[in-house]
């Protein structure tokens, strides 16, 4: 007995066309083996990943060590795969993130990434004291970088349709093998209560800037430049499904960015933009497989990326690859066991 087959290949459906779903999809096309088809009920430029700043930094996720080697291999696969290429809308971006007081322990991502330094005295504004570094860090606009995302999806054989999944039973009709990378509709598609919305507000402004500042110790403050503008941001408000911006939210950001990057007080500034993204967060990154219908089905979930979806992506896509090729040979055992057995002849 086989799984759903076409041409020698395997099908796989992945419900969720964010950066998730579009980093997973690109990396199982990319072994040859599988057909690949992704049912979304929203595509970009209308996900949360959309609205994201984004610059690769780990940021409210957990658990730290898998964060921090998932952080690590996506550094490596965007030096490899993506940061070349002009159209992946990314960009080499020194980041620091500074601090008021001054912070003895290293970041639990520091073992796994080799550039990490302790920021030196120039890079930090006054009324900052210590900071971390890393000058090989990244930046992606990020409505360039999904366009890019689902233009290489595609270039590599994968398909897409618009439609919401309401009971994991409609995709076991066509797919035995199916990757959830819903994000937040994980909560109600599971039924996993621990995964919950992080509110962020983020403001697009004209202005350029020559490398991404954040201070994340008593609030959140941010400078991110992008290709043709910079973000500001933001904010971090749990269990609040707002998704419009709010003048308080906006007003809040620019007083809290003038005192970490001061040439952005409010009067110098272009605002282009001001969006919200409801960040999928988890006390830890769930990237397991989950067997349905008495084993005959499988689903790799693989959510929950809170504040470093980006950061993540193809570390979280690699290793949903490998535990998805961990549970086929179970769920080959148990299809085999499903099977009628054969009448014996008298
Ligand atoms: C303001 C802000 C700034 C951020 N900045 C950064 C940053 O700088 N760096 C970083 O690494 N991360 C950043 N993040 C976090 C990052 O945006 C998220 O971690 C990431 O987008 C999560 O990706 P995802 O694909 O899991 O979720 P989503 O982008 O939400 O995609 C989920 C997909 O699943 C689909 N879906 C859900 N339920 C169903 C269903 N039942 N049926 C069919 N489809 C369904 C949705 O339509 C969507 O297409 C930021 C987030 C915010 C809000
Ligand atoms: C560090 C910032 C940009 C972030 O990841 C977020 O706001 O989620």
């Amino acid at each position: 007995m086989s799984l759903n087959k076409v041409n020698s290949k395997t099908d796989i459906l992945i419900i969720g066309c964010g950066c998730i779903g579009l980093s997973t999809g690109i990396v199982l096309l990319k072994t040859g083996k599988y057909n690949v088809q992704i049912w979304s009920r929203d595509l970009p430029p209308n996900t949360t990943s959309n609205k994201a700043a984004a610059l690769w930094y780990p940021f409210l996720c957990n658990p730290p060590d898998l964060v921090g080697k998932w952080s690590a291999e996506t550094m490596q696969y965007f030096k490899d795969h993506i940061i070349g290429d002009p159209k992946s809308g990314t960009l080499i971006k020194k980041v620091n993130e500074i601090f008021r007081r001054e912070h003895k322990e290293d970041p639990e991502w520091r073992p796994y990434v080799q550039s990490f330094r302790r920021a030196r005295k120039d890079e930090l504004p006054e009324g900052y004291v210590d900071g971390f570094a890393v000058d090989d860090g990244f930046v992606m606009d990020t409505d360039m970088y999904m366009d890019y995302l689902v233009q290489t999806f595609k270039s590599l054989g994968g398909s897409i349709e618009q439609r919401e999944v309401e009971d994991i039973r409609e995709a076991f009709v066509h797919y035995d093998t199916v990757i959830n990378c819903t994000g937040l509709g994980s909560r109600e598609l599971f039924k996993d209560k621990l995964i919950y919305p992080s509110r962020g507000q983020i403001i697009v402004i004209k202005n350029s800037s020559e490398r991404s500042i954040m201070d994340e110790e008593d609030h959140i403050a941010y400078v991110i430049p992008r290709i043709s503008n910079t973000v500001l941001g933001g904010t971090n408000q749990e269990h609040d499904y707002n998704t419009e911006p709010t003048k308080q939210d906006t007003e809040e950001i620019l007083k809290r960015v003038a005192m970490i990057s001061p040439r952005f007080a409010k009067n110098r500034i272009e605002i282009q933009d001001v969006k919200v993204g409801l960040r999928p967060s988890r006390h830890e990154i769930r990237l397991e497989n989950e067997f349905f219908e008495g084993g005959s089905k499988l689903v790799v979930h693989n959510y929950g990326h809170g504040g470093s979806g980006f950061t993540v992506s193809w570390g979280c896509a690699l290793e949903a690859l490998r535990v998805m090729e961990a549970g086929i040979p179970n769920l080959l055992f148990y299809k085999k066991q499903q099977q009628p057995k054969p009448q014996s002849k008298l």
